[in-house]
């Protein structure tokens, strides 16, 4: 559904993303990860077709990004969505779907079910009036006016509360069971183990890890083992009256149940540890972009 083939994009001799190349499947949730600075937002923004790459090319659905054909069939949520402050949400999104050449009879019944399913509250309320959180609603509603394939949300979470960072993530779970093609970008890990198929991991302009969370735990993650034992064995502590041995392999296992044997001691218990996304992202983005992706 989207190809993105070698996207660059400098500001002034300054590269902001580089040699960037993915694609993301239709009906897939896919994400963008990395810190402040990563070049997350300007490859969305290249992607939507709202800045030029410098060179290499995006394409959604076969048309390439920018063009008007892939427009119509695109939402896009920014970060910061600029509103209409003076205008209540539904005049406003009626504003947008009459850009979009939505009849009024569908774009009313498009904008009602939209902001049923986002239970925005006081819809008549001015956008200036509204809480954070309402005018996220709003914006993920524009973006649904023209009922597009394919969703791009620049952190649809950022800066909201528990509660509506949990309805919206569950949203656009929604958006994908549908049918539709999501990408957004992240720097909140969480939500992205909890949503995306598969993801890249960006820093400093570069992709440094892609494929799905398995696949990335099991490249730059390590299993640890804490294999627990009722006597001291080489290289365990003492923890609530009996010991702890962290290891990264089964046979290192069984060489600690064997060392426990040999005192007449036993393993009493062993536990397995996954490392998170977030561990695994600290410990890459340490290495160099060519030793990440190897
Ligand atoms: N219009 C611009 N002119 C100059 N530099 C820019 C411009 N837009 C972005 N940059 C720079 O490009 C780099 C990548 O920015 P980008 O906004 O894509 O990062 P990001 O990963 O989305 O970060 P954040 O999570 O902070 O939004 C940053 O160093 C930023 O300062």
């Amino acid at each position: 559904m989207i190809e993105v083939d070698s996207l660059r994009k400098e500001y002034s001799g300054f590269v902001a993303v580089e040699d960037s190349s993915f694609s993301v499947e239709a009906g897939e949730v896919f994400g963008i990860v990395g810190p402040n600075g990563a070049g997350k937002t300007t490859t969305l923004k290249m992607l939507a077709g709202l800045i030029e790459p410098t060179s290499g090319d995006a394409t959604v659905a076969g048309v390439r990004a920018g063009e008007t054909e892939m427009r119509q069939n695109l939402g896009w949520v920014p970060e910061e969505s600029p509103l209409y402050e003076d205008m209540t949400a539904h005049s406003y999104l009626r504003f947008f779907a009459d850009l979009y050449d939505v009849p009024r009879d569908l774009a009313d019944e498009r904008i009602t079910e939209a902001l049923d399913r986002l239970d925005l509250e006081h819809r008549e309320r001015a956008i200036g009036d509204m809480s954070k959180g309402m005018k996220r609603k709003v914006a993920i509603a524009r973006a649904l006016v023209n009922d597009p394939d394919v969703l791009i949300f620049d952190e649809p979470a950022s800066g909201l509360d528990p509660l509506t960072t949990n309805y919206i993530i569950e949203f656009v779970r929604e958006l994908s069971e549908e049918g539709r093609t999501v990408v957004f970008s992240a720097h909140n890990l969480f939500h992205v183990e909890s949503l995306c198929d598969r993801l890249v991991v960006m820093n400093r302009g570069e992709i440094i890890a892609r494929g799905s969370l398995d696949e990335i735990r099991e490249r730059h993650g390590t299993t640890e083992y804490r294999v627990y034992t009722d006597v001291e064995v080489a290289g365990s502590v003492q923890e609530n009256g009996r010991y702890r041995r962290v290891v990264e392999s089964m046979d290192a296992v069984e060489r600690t149940r064997e060392s426990a044997q040999a005192k007449d001691g036993a393993v009493v218990d062993i536990q397995t540890h996954e490392p998170s996304l977030e561990e695994i992202f600290l410990e890459i983005a340490g290495e160099s972009p060519q030793e990440a992706e190897a």
